[in-house]
């Protein structure tokens, strides 16, 4: 148990009087059909899961915080050790490799209710036939990922080649003769001669690229590239992304490489040839404007591809500014609606990105520091610093140093899409970037201040229904912009929601986010490895190397809803082992957990018009074997949440993320439209805060407002 847990378990045991779990003191919620008195999901601690099993769980009403939500908010990120034993004091890596998690899942298909293959399943793939780009569709049979498992998949079948294709009889391949070029092969002398002078040019003086180049080009100089096998072309593991809803078939074992510039490095890193800058403490050790072998691809080309699609798809969201595109990513000052150019680079000292004009002073003479820490996890710790100039207050965070048994390459890949990430994006529910800046041997990102954790609002037990329904709809907010923009977040949690004095709540650290989409693509993009928290991970996750991320997000939105209601989770983590969620998967006439998560939508019929999504029990039951028993199957969850969200939030949780509701399906949900929301609205100049009329949100002292101040007043108390 971290020493987090304890603090907040005493916390607990002061607020309630004693560890029973009293109720006295805690706001009910009402008018919505439904009370917190009327919990019955209790259960989590891992400790209870026997009990619950065989004595069916005493179901009692607990308003406070189950131990197992504070320990597992105290855990990280990362997911990786077995006995969840993480704390904040000890940092991990954010992604399982395929290996970690072939041990993961083999352990998790050698519990009763899975098959043991002894493997895990490699795609929660889709029925959309992968699609190459410029590939011919036509000769795909929609199972792989490139031309090389058409050609097995005729062999296989007929053993016969295709008309076009000629057997290698021997180890010696001549090339095709060709007869007459293509005009659109063709390419111009000047154009020919041009570039062969840029490139002695380039040669003879790396150093005038970079200057006047754009972000890639720039980071490029930091961040070191990698094999060309990793860039997203025809060998990337893409399929077409379907235009409503999710994927909806039976995966398809695939083996392809994934595409993602974030968690690309499933192939040992000793597969690469590693020539990244491995951590801040050694950018010195190449120059800044080192030339980039042209033979190599920058992994800043995945970035750069993914960021054209600010060109035509950013302003997707109402009132959020676009962002200008032309290839290079621009961004705006705090309070302006002028989106000029950022600049980028570190020709006027220490500064990587900035939104500000000010920024010739280097980092140390323009932001003070406060001491005060607010944070600090798998990416390194955040602190709070004051800006010179005006006195307003900034958290910067000061990207950790590479682990020993980390390679270049993940870390390079985390570090460089998180700011890149952060300076791109521009919606009021995503926390703004203000700068990056390369100080000291460190990497610095100053954002916007939020003086509190949403983890430290919910645990103060002090949030009315609306308020809490306000915070999720403000969190879909930010989710929908992010899937908007192809973008998922893959670590969605209480503690990456930060909130504001004026209860808007920012999504945080998107050093876990993955590219779903690149700009003008069709093509869905899957991620892979077990990333993000356990109590809010999506089953398919710890079941598939491969995934969709965006019902991931929904997953965990849910959770989210879920935890502020409950103040605890509904289990410890999506596996059969844990008994609470075994309940969950439970009474739905199928055994195995792989075969709920590759369950694919019913086709459209009148019965399904007819009836809605979730069958309510209709009478309450604690007999196990009952099938109206509220304790298992999806009501587990849902009959302790209130009424009217049953329908969406059993679809954000349906075990099957083909069937789960898309973030858009999400909005027009017709309770989450209802949901009064505090707003930003950009008027010229300037942004005002609209807020809900039905609640206020709630504040508290700022020694509780961050995880790390907790954690400094518990130290106090114990000396
Ligand atoms: N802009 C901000 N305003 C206020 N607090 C912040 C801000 N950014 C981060 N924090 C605080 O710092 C903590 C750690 O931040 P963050 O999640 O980005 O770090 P991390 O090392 O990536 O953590 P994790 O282990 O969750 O991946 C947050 O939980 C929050 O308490």
């Amino acid at each position: 148990m971290s020493s987090l847990t304890k603090l907040l378990q005493e916390k607990r045991k002061n607020e309630t009087g004693g560890p029973s779990g009293a109720t006295q003191g805690r706001p009910a919620i009402n008018g919505h059909g439904s009370t917190l008195s009327t919990m019955t999901v209790a259960m989590v601690d891992s400790s209870d899961e026997g009990e619950n099993a065989s004595a069916g769980t005493s179901l009692e009403a607990q308003v406070n915080f189950s131990s197992s939500f504070l320990n597992s908010n105290s855990a990280h990120t990362a997911t990786l050790y077995e006995n969840g034993s993480l704390t904040r004091d000890k940092p991990t890596p954010l992604i399982i490799e395929p290996s970690a998690t072939t041990d993961r899942l083999s352990k998790l298909s050698s519990t009763p209710n899975t098959p043991n293959t002894n493997r895990q399943i490699p795609s929660l793939s889709s029925s959309i036939p992968y699609s190459v780009p410029n590939s011919n569709n036509g000769n795909s049979s929609g199972n792989g990922s490139a031309g090389s498992s058409v050609s097995s998949s005729w062999l296989e079948s007929s053993g016969l080649m295709p008309n076009n294709v000629s057997a290698i009889d021997s180890n010696v391949i001549s090339s095709p003769k060709v007869d007459t070029v293509e005009p659109r092969f063709v390419i111009s002398k000047q154009k020919f001669q041009k570039a062969s002078m840029d490139k002695a040019n380039f040669s003879s003086n790396p150093n005038s690229i970079s200057r006047s180049s754009s972000l890639s080009s720039q980071l490029g100089n930091f961040f070191f590239t990698k094999s060309s096998k990793d860039i997203p072309s025809s060998s990337a593991q893409t399929k077409e992304i379907p235009t409503s809803g999710y994927s909806s078939s039976i995966p398809k074992p695939m083996r392809a490489r994934q595409s993602s510039f974030y968690n690309a490095s499933r192939q040992p890193s000793g597969s690469y040839q590693d020539n990244f800058i491995g951590s801040p403490s050694s950018l010195h050790e190449h120059p800044p404007n080192q030339y980039i072998p042209r033979s190599r691809h920058s992994s800043i080309v995945d970035l750069k591809r993914f960021f054209k699609k600010g060109q035509g798809n950013m302003s997707v969201s109402p009132g959020t500014p676009p962002v200008s595109g032309g290839g290079h990513i621009s961004s705006h000052t705090s309070n302006t609606s002028s989106f000029g150019p950022a600049s980028y680079g570190s020709t006027n000292g220490d500064t990587i990105y900035t939104s500000s004009a000010s920024s010739a002073l280097p980092y140390s003479k323009r932001y003070s520091k406060t001491g005060e820490s607010l944070g600090a996890g798998a990416g390194g710790s955040v602190k709070l610093v004051k800006r010179v100039q005006d006195g307003k207050v900034f958290a910067v965070k000061e990207f950790r140093t590479k682990f020993d048994h980390e390679s270049k390459r993940d870390y390079v890949k985390k570090i460089t899409s998180e700011y890149c990430i952060g300076t791109t994006l521009r919606h009021p529910n995503i926390i703004e970037t203000v700068e990056i800046v390369y100080d000291n041997n460190r990497i610095l990102q100053v954002m916007e201040y939020c003086d509190y954790d949403l983890f430290a609002i919910v645990m103060s037990n002090k949030m009315s229904y609306d308020e809490i329904c306000c915070c999720f709809k403000q969190i879909l907010t930010g989710v929908q912009y992010l899937h908007s923009m192809g973008l998922a977040h893959r670590d969605l949690k209480l503690d990456n929601c930060v909130i504001n004095s004026s209860g808007i709540v920012k999504l945080i650290d998107f050093g876990a986010a993955a590219v779903f989409s690149y700009p003008f693509s069709k093509n869905l993009v899957e991620s892979s490895g077990i990333v993000g928290s356990d109590p809010y991970l999506a089953p398919e996750v710890c079941i598939f190397t491969k995934y969709d991320p965006r019902p991931v997000d929904v997953w965990s939105a849910a959770i989210i809803f879920a935890c502020m209601i409950l103040k605890k989770f509904p289990w410890k983590i999506p596996k059969l082992k844990d008994n609470s969620f075994k309940l969950f998967c439970s009474g739905r006439n199928c055994d195995s957990l792989s075969a709920l998560v590759t369950r694919t939508p019913e086709p459209p019929s009148y019965d399904n018009a007819v009836e809605g999504a979730q069958p309510e029990p209709s009478a309450q039951s604690n007999n196990p074997a009952d099938p109206n028993n509220p304790n298992i199957g999806p009501q587990r969850l849902l009959h302790s949440l209130p009424e009217e969200c049953h329908h969406i939030i059993g679809r954000m949780v349906d075990l099957a993320p083909a069937c789960r509701a898309s973030i858009d399906q999400i909005m027009d949900d017709p309770w989450i439209q209802g949901i009064e929301m505090c707003t930003v609205e950009e008027d010229g100049l300037n942004s005002k805060v609209v807020p809900a009329t039905n609640h206020e949100h709630t504040q508290v002292d700022q020694s509780e407002a961050h995880i790390a101040g907790l954690e400094k007043k518990k130290k106090k108390q114990n000396k």
